[in-house]
């Protein structure tokens, strides 16, 4: 049992399947998980263990931005013994050739967050990178469902609403979109020596406005999930 996750050791998987939405968690559960028990509750951050083709998987809301990002990774490594975290996001697209459902890999999260320059020393600019062989299982996953993904750096920004931050100089700079959780995810995966990726859906575009429908946000999410309960079982074989 941690803080804020009211589960016992050996309740959650090797593992673990992260939406911000905790809904999200729930529908994972429930559609492509069978043998599903529900393990936590505490805040709503609903969290549940099944099989998926035998192997025992978790998934586990994590809330949006970094703060809560941080809080389930750091309980769920330091209490829970986990050891693959695998973002299952929605983000926002920046420029045109990034399509609404396009699935991105995030190989690398750039920040605004002070996350960084708290934990390292003045004139570091540390940069949250993707376990490889997580991404390479990823990667190969969505080549054998036939799904098309884009892979490079994302931006975790710590502000949802942000007037300020000059979205087309990321843009140019070859960013694919923003969410608000990985480069803390990748951070934190590093300093516990265990293995994070982060697989985000496009929900919406800032450069062209477009943005999902609710009935196409359910197709796409699917992919999303299938991708990465396979790419979990391979981590766990
Ligand atoms: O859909 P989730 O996984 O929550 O991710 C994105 O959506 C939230 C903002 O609406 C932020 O958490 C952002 O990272
Ligand atoms: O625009 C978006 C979409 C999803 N998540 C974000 O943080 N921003």
């Amino acid at each position: 049992m941690s803080t804020h996750i009211g589960a016992e050791m050996g309740d959650i998987a090797d593992t673990v399947l992260m939406p911000g939405d905790p809904l999200r968690a729930k529908y994972i559960a429930e559609n492509f998980m069978d043998n599903v028990v529900q393990y936590n509750k505490v805040r709503n951050a609903l969290g549940y263990t099944g099989t998926y083709k035998g192997h025992k998987v978790s998934v586990q809301g994590t809330g949006m931005g970094i703060p809560s990002i941080s809080i389930y990774t750091n309980e769920l490594i330091k209490f829970f013994g986990v050891k693959h975290l695998m973002r299952v996001g929605s983000i926002g697209g920046f420029g045109k050739n990034i399509q609404i459902r396009d699935i991105l890999i995030a190989q690398s999260a750039s920040t605004d967050s002070a996350i960084i320059q708290n934990t390292f020393k003045a004139g570091v600019i540390y940069a949250p990178t993707a376990d490889f062989d997580m991404l390479l299982k990823a990667y190969q996953s969505a080549q054998d469902a036939n799904v098309q993904v884009k892979v490079g750096n994302i931006f975790s920004a710590d502000r949802f609403y942000n007037d300020e931050i000059d979205y087309e100089q990321l843009t140019d700079y070859g960013i694919l979109g923003t969410e608000m959780e990985t480069a803390a995810l990748y951070m934190l995966a590093a300093k516990y020596h265990v293995h994070a990726l982060s697989i985000n859906t496009v929900s919406d575009n800032l450069t062209t406005g477009e943005a999902l429908s609710a009935e196409d946000r359910e197709h796409s999410f699917e992919e999303m999930a299938k991708i990465s309960l396979e790419t979990a079982i391979k981590c766990s074989d």
